[in-house]
């Protein structure tokens, strides 16, 4: 059963973002104005360096946007002050990392539970048994992120963001690091997320048969959307790639 309704999760309005920090200012953000729904799947692809993470750490109230507007809920973020987006991101946002940014003196079970040990907020252990069940990292949690592979640390970072079960997840490349089997099995937790759960999903990725378990492809090129496709498939992903890449 979809969750999914016409009221926003999130989205931007005019959405910029310039970084100023090398000789020439780069536009990694280029007018975005975006509308996401409650419950929806929605997948962010482009080539390297199209803006992708800049978009997605904008949104999330993890960077501020040079312009425009940000909304998570109905609070535009990007007129908050920071403690009062640190706020609302604790509340109702999950981010995965592209590099994971795991805590490396804590175990996987410590590192999934600090978000919840920082709000004070008591841990579902059903959810958390359900989490790290479906991402099949039961048997690592007393491993320290050395101790692990790439690809069970990339779980735990998922872990991490689901077990506040948040309104919002961020997922930054989040298959990247996986085999097909460990990668299908995420996919298909997330797609539960957004289908049984109503939670919101964006994830950034540059694989075709990923974006296919999403509702929606949001397709950017030099910082811009220049198409959205509704129920993408590996096929119109690929074609779309195949022509920007021409
Ligand atoms: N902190 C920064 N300072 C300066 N330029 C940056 C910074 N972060 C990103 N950029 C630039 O902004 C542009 C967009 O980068 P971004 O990482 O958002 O792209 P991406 O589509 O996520 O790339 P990839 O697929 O390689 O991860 C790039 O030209 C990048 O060099």
């Amino acid at each position: 059963m979809s969750q999914s309704t016409s009221q926003p999760a999130c989205g931007t309005q005019h959405l910029t973002k310039v970084f100023e920090t090398g000789e020439t200012p780069v536009v990694a953000v280029d007018d975005v104005s975006v509308t996401i729904e409650r419950g929806s799947f929605s997948a962010i692809m482009g080539p390297s360096g199209s803006g992708k993470s800049t978009l997605m750490h904008c949104m999330a109230g993890l960077d501020r946007p040079s312009s425009g507007s940000v909304f998570i809920g109905t609070d535009n973020i990007a007129q908050l002050p920071e403690k009062v987006v640190t706020r609302v991101r604790r509340d109702k946002v999950g981010f995965v990392f592209q590099s994971f940014n795991l805590m490396p003196t804590l175990t996987a079970e410590q590192n999934i539970l600090l978000p919840l040990e920082l709000a004070g907020t008591k841990v579902d252990r059903q959810l958390f048994d359900q989490v790290v069940g479906s991402l099949g990292i039961g048997d690592r949690l007393g491993h320290r992120p050395s101790q692990l592979s790439g690809g069970q640390q990339q779980r735990v970072a998922v872990a991490r963001a689901l077990v506040t079960r948040p309104e919002v997840i961020f997922a930054d490349e989040p298959t990247g690091a996986l085999d097909q089997r460990t990668g299908t099995a995420l996919l298909e937790y997330l797609q539960f997320c957004s289908r049984e759960q109503g939670q919101t999903i964006i994830m950034v990725t540059h694989d075709a048969k990923a974006a296919a378990y999403a509702d929606r492809a949001l397709m950017l090129l030099d910082g811009r959307i220049v198409d959205d496709i509704a129920h993408p498939t590996a096929e119109s992903v690929l074609a779309f790639l195949g022509s920007v890449a021409a």
